[in-house]
């Protein structure tokens, strides 16, 4: 197994300057930050605040030719991939190892159509409940990093080496044997309380609260078990009740990535979420009412950040 030494970071919001900190704690000569001038300047001249501390991180500008990384980490949202995907070029070489912490059931597979998916390594992060302020990045749970290949019957030297920079930093992980079902029980998650959230403008303690709210975020995700059936990666209705556990130990005014992104007037992931799902829906003739309202106010509500 090859030790992960080299490490690059595309994406320093909420997920990424969470792990990143504490990448940037164990290796701080070899932890770099892929990030063009502008925000350079607030990562590493400024410094960011997360939970508590100013973290001051290493920054390399895309257009830089450098070595290359054994590990780069992707933490940018969806609409973001295709710039981030030409910014970490002059990072990836035969043996780097990128792994996406995006939500949602695609980015591996187009990260993989640009470098391949022998580089490629599949992850989601579950239960951290992180948070951006223009002035500081929270959580009070970091959750615990999914990843793998696609089947982990065995660990491959790839999956020992991420195994074994986690432990040493301090963060958790877990390793599914079927990463695909693990990636659309996230899936799940996001499209039930991500969206509905961004509508309802409620942090999670509504959710954890608020019966009507929980049975609109539950009758979302059932679309999803719907289409899994046919997609094959077989989620189950005994699915909704693990994420039951989850949802109760995130911090009660804590919000989703999607809600916070209305909130700041950015654009969401909602074509990723519910976009997608109404796509499959159509191609396997089921109805997704639920979905397909969601994407026309979501919509809406970002064309009301921009409008008004
Ligand atoms: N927040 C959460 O609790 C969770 C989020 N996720 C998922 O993780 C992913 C990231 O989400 P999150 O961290 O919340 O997103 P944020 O919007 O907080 O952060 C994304 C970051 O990526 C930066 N970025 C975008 N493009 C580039 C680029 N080309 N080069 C360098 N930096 C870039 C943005 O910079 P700038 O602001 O300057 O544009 C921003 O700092 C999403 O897929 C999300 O769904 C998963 C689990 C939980
Ligand atoms: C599950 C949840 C809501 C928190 O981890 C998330 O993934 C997000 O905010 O995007």
């Amino acid at each position: 197994m090859k030790e992960i030494k080299k490490i690059a970071i595309v994406g320093l919001g909420a997920i990424g300057a969470i792990y990143g900190s504490k990448l940037l704690e164990i290796n701080p000569d070899n932890f770099k930050v892929i990030a063009n001038e502008a925000r350079a300047a607030k990562y590493s001249k400024e410094g960011l605040k997360i939970n508590g501390k100013t973290y001051y991180f290493n920054c390399v500008d895309p257009k830089e030719k450098t070595e290359a990384a054994d590990l780069i980490i992707v933490a940018v949202k969806h609409h973001h991939l295709p710039q981030t995907i030409k910014d970490i070029k002059n990072h990836v070489g035969p043996e780097t190892i990128i792994l996406s912490l995006m939500n949602g059931i695609s980015s591996e597979e187009i990260l993989g159509e640009e470098y391949g998916m022998e580089k490629v390594m599949y992850g989601i992060c579950v239960g951290i409940d992180a948070v951006r302020t223009a002035a500081e990045i929270q959580c009070s749970t970091m959750g615990v990093i999914h990843f793998g290949e696609k089947v982990n019957k065995t660990y491959s030297d790839r999956v020992e080496g991420v195994k074994q920079l986690f432990e040493k930093a301090g963060i958790s992980y877990n390793i599914p044997e079927d990463i695909m079902r693990a990636l659309w029980w996230k899936f799940m998650v996001n499209v039930g309380i991500n969206q509905t959230s961004a509508v309802l403008k409620a942090p999670y303690k509504v959710f954890q609260e608020v019966k009507e709210a929980n049975e609109l975020m539950m009758a979302t995700m059932k679309e999803v078990i719907a289409l899994s059936k046919k997609e094959r990666t077989n989620l189950k209705d005994e699915d909704l009740d693990s994420f039951r556990d989850i949802l109760n130990k995130l911090a009660p005014d804590g919000k989703t990535s999607m809600l916070q992104d209305i909130e700041a007037g950015r654009k969401t992931e909602v074509e990723m979420f519910a976009g997608t799902i109404c796509e499959l829906g159509k191609k396997h003739g089921i109805e997704t009412p639920m979905n397909e309202a969601l994407l026309k106010m979501i919509q809406t509500l970002e064309k009301m950040n921009e409008k008004y």
